[in-house]
């Protein structure tokens, strides 16, 4: 086979989101506050995109997380245009997540409920003075690591947002793992951690979810961080889908 029918032949991105197994994400969702998606990004588009860290107009702007207290290691916002993978990533992956979100706020007795579109969703953040793009390129060396945080960006949150692994675990680098807490009201914090392949997305709670007990469902307070780094360089992109301040 050539490389050009290889190319024909393989389901493009918004295919693969299309292909998904929503029903068992959103079950996932609902017990763990996580849910994994193997492989939904080629090798080459997970190089491909790792590789834009270097470039100088890709995005808006640069956090080095030392200077702020956020951990060690560093990120990029991605500036408008986004690339196209992780333009495709945000607006497709958005309507399947927008039901859980809408679900959950029912759950949750909050009036809140998300438009099926996420440019109608963008619309909003813009109107409230959320309009810079938050999607953004992470990148982690020897002895880095992210501290357990929410990326809340204003008054409009989306509940749901999803990382991706670019890099190769045990190849690429070791250490590295992402890690979610939960806060559960008068109880202890549980700790989850994520393994991850090159490729594979995490989608996870921002802020809150809903929790089934024995008496209906209580909220839980969820964070999200990257235990430190043995060995190597890591790269991951987030996916988050309100705009920010
Ligand atoms: O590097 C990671 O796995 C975590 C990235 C992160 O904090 C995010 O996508 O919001
Ligand atoms: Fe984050």
């Amino acid at each position: 086979m050539t490389a050009a029918l290889r190319r024909r032949k393989a389901a493009s991105l918004s295919e693969r989101i299309a292909a998904l197994d929503w029903e068992r994400i959103s079950a996932d969702l609902d017990t763990q506050g996580c849910a994994t998606v193997s492989a939904l990004l080629t090798p080459a588009e997970c190089v491909a995109l790792a590789e834009t860290y270097s470039s100088d107009t890709a995005f808006r702007s640069r956090v080095v997380m030392a200077r702020h207290g956020f951990g060690r290691g560093e990120y990029k916002y991605f500036a408008h245009p986004l690339p196209e993978t992780v333009s495709t990533l945000r607006t497709e992956l958005y309507p399947q997540l927008s039901r859980i979100a809408n679900r959950w706020n029912e759950t949750l007795g909050i009036d809140v409920r998300y438009p099926d579109a996420h440019e109608a969703f963008l619309a909003r953040c813009h109107e409230a003075g959320q309009t810079r793009p938050t999607p953004l390129l992470l990148q982690y060396g020897e002895g880095d690591y992210n501290c357990l945080h929410q990326d809340l960006y204003g008054e409009h949150v989306f509940p749901l947002q999803v990382a991706f692994l670019l890099s190769v675990p045990g190849e690429d680098f070791t250490g590295g793992e992402f890690v979610l807490t939960e806060q559960r009201p008068r109880m202890q914090s549980r700790a989850e951690v994520v393994p991850l392949g090159q490729g594979d997305g995490v989608i996870f709670a921002v802020h809150h979810r809903p929790v089934k007990g024995t008496r209906g469902h209580y909220r839980v307070n969820m964070r999200h961080g990257v235990s430190r780094l043995r060995s190597g360089r890591r790269h991951t992109v987030g996916i988050i889908f309100h705009d920010a301040q």
